[in-house]
């Protein structure tokens, strides 16, 4: 068995990725494929689910291809994947019903004043663990079935299913045999008590959702079933799921109470690992389940920031001023610092700590002066600046100082943006070898269940240094910088008014 492979599926924002890993944990093959983001009006953001499909489908078969093996070679399957983002599909013919509504979108933010309005926060908080916001998915599969004709009268008859994207991607590798999700993803919905980790009654009554179309819930790693024989010409074992938060927080093995880490992708994710116990924040954080191994809940604290590396996206595909998402660096190095422009990237919204559904992006500071350099700059700093709030709110809620940032994400091979995160903070920020870490936590999650590693202690030493970043700029300039960045902050809040 050891001599097999671990294929880990991590189904993002914006792209699917399929990576082989082996015993020692090291990345064996890649293979990743971008696929459409839907943007029908402004805040609304959707998925093709079948693109979702066909993408993460294609290349976990041209990994296994491309390393010259077949299915025999692969011990089992682990799957992470973008959270909060609702498929409705129809039970009988696969078919989704409608485009994935996706984490970012914003469509139901009135619908949130709604339940804030009629007094449903305390009643949320305790159960979920999270903050009425447009962001979870409770809201968007509500839409749909208010939207789409005739979806509640088959909901309500049980002839659809919805699902996080670890369901649909579960449901298509069994061929509709699986109808399942994990206790992460579910934690991600605002329909799942955290303390009961079940489906809740009084939460699906509230957002008027038939029971008959979630699906049933498992722990983060165990064997769950195996993919149809007909995709890989063999049975594979489906054995770890968890949402890629989560998982990156099991990848950069913050398995201990205390342990912390971000994630810079698409949004930036900080997760702070609590142990057995649901930490509530006081500073408008999250609780969320990290895992479920061998009966055992962990729990962790989130600070979800919406828009990091998607800023640089939008500098590339919105604003045009660089070509590649690497080429933000090149053109932030040319200023010596950002000239006194701020970049708030609130273009879906505020997360953490602000919760403003109405912030938009706001750009601050321009003079006759102001160059693209200086632009690309503050693009990078208002990513880092979005996760100095989150850590301040996190210091505030467990009355320590942080020490030291563990860091992953397409967007942390930026040496510039983790120096600057590095300077904001005082602290160091800690890059490991393996920038992978959600796929490689879902490698670990499904090759624990099929005991292809013994135990976290047998992957502990796994996970390696690659690089610190240490502080080096003077603090007086730090402080003034974050008294402009709370400025622009300010500014860009409550922006829409429709
Ligand atoms: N060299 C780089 N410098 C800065 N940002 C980068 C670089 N490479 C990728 N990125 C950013 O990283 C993000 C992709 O990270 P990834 O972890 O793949 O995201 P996701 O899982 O959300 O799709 C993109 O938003 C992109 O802008
Ligand atoms: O696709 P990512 O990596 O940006 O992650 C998205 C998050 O899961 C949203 O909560």
């Amino acid at each position: 068995m050891k001599d097999k492979l671990i294929l880990a599926l991590d189904q993002g924002t914006t792209s699917s990725r399929a990576i082989l890993f082996n015993h020692s944990g090291e990345i064996v093959k890649v293979s990743q494929k971008p696929f459409e983001q839907i943007f029908p009006k402004p805040g609304w953001v959707e998925h093709d689910p079948n693109d979702i499909w066909s993408s993460q489908i294609s290349v976990a078969a041209e990994v296994i291809a491309q390393h010259g093996i077949n299915g025999e070679s692969i011990a089992a399957i682990g799957i992470t994947n973008q959270r909060e983002t609702v498929v409705v599909w129809d039970r009988e013919t696969s078919e989704p019903i409608h485009n994935a509504i996706v984490w970012q979108d914003r469509r139901t933010a009135r619908y949130c004043d709604e339940l804030k309005d009629a007094g449903h926060t305390d009643m949320i908080k305790k159960k979920t663990g999270l903050v009425i916001d447009a962001y979870f998915s409770a809201t968007k599969l509500k839409w749909i079935l208010d939207n789409v004709e005739g979806a509640r009268e088959k909901a309500e008859a049980g002839k659809l299913c919805f699902g996080t994207v670890d369901s649909w991607l579960i449901w298509k590798l069994t061929r509709g045999k699986m109808f399942i999700t994990d206790v992460s993803n579910a934690s991600r919905t605002m329909l799942f008590n955290i303390h009961t980790m079940a489906w809740d009654d009084e939460l699906l009554d509230l957002f008027n959702i038939p029971k008959a179309m979630l699906p049933e819930v498992k722990e983060s790693s165990e064997v769950y079933g195996t993919t149809a024989t007909t995709l890989f010409s063999t049975k594979i074992p489906i054995a770890g799921i968890a949402g890629d938060q989560q998982a990156a927080l099991f990848g950069q093995m913050c398995t201990k109470p205390g342990m912390v880490k971000n994630t810079y992708g698409t949004g930036c994710f900080l997760l702070m690992n609590t142990g057995e116990e649901a930490v509530y924040s006081k500073n408008n954080l999250l609780t969320t389940v990290a895992w479920k191994i061998n009966g055992k809940t962990t729990y962790a604290l989130e600070g979800s920031v919406f828009v990091g590396g998607a800023a640089i996206q939008w500098l590339r595909d919105g604003a045009r001023m660089v070509r590649t998402a690497p080429g933000i660096n090149h053109l932030a190095e040319m200023a010596e610092d950002n000239g006194g422009v701020y970049f708030v990237p609130a273009l879906t919204g505020l997360g953490a700590p602000y919760w403003d559904q109405y912030a938009r992006g706001a750009m601050l500071g321009i003079t006759r002066g102001t160059t693209d350099a200086h632009i690309a700059r503050a693009t990078l700093e208002g990513i880092a600046f979005q996760v100095y709030d989150i850590v301040k709110a996190m210091e505030a809620d467990s009355g320590k100082k942080s020490i030291e940032l563990r860091v992953d994400g397409g967007a942390t091979a930026s040496n510039l943006l983790m120096q600057i995160q590095s300077d904001l903070f005082g602290f160091k920020i800690i890059r490991p070898q393996t920038l992978e870490t959600t796929v490689m936590g879902a490698a670990y999650l499904a090759g624990l269940a099929v005991g292809y590693w013994d135990s976290i202690d047998d992957i502990q030493s796994q996970w390696v240094i690659e690089k610190e970043f240490y502080p080096k700029a003077p603090q007086e300039k730090v402080d003034n910088m974050l008294h402009y960045w709370h400025k622009a902050v300010k500014c860009a809040q409550n922006w829409i008014e429709e």
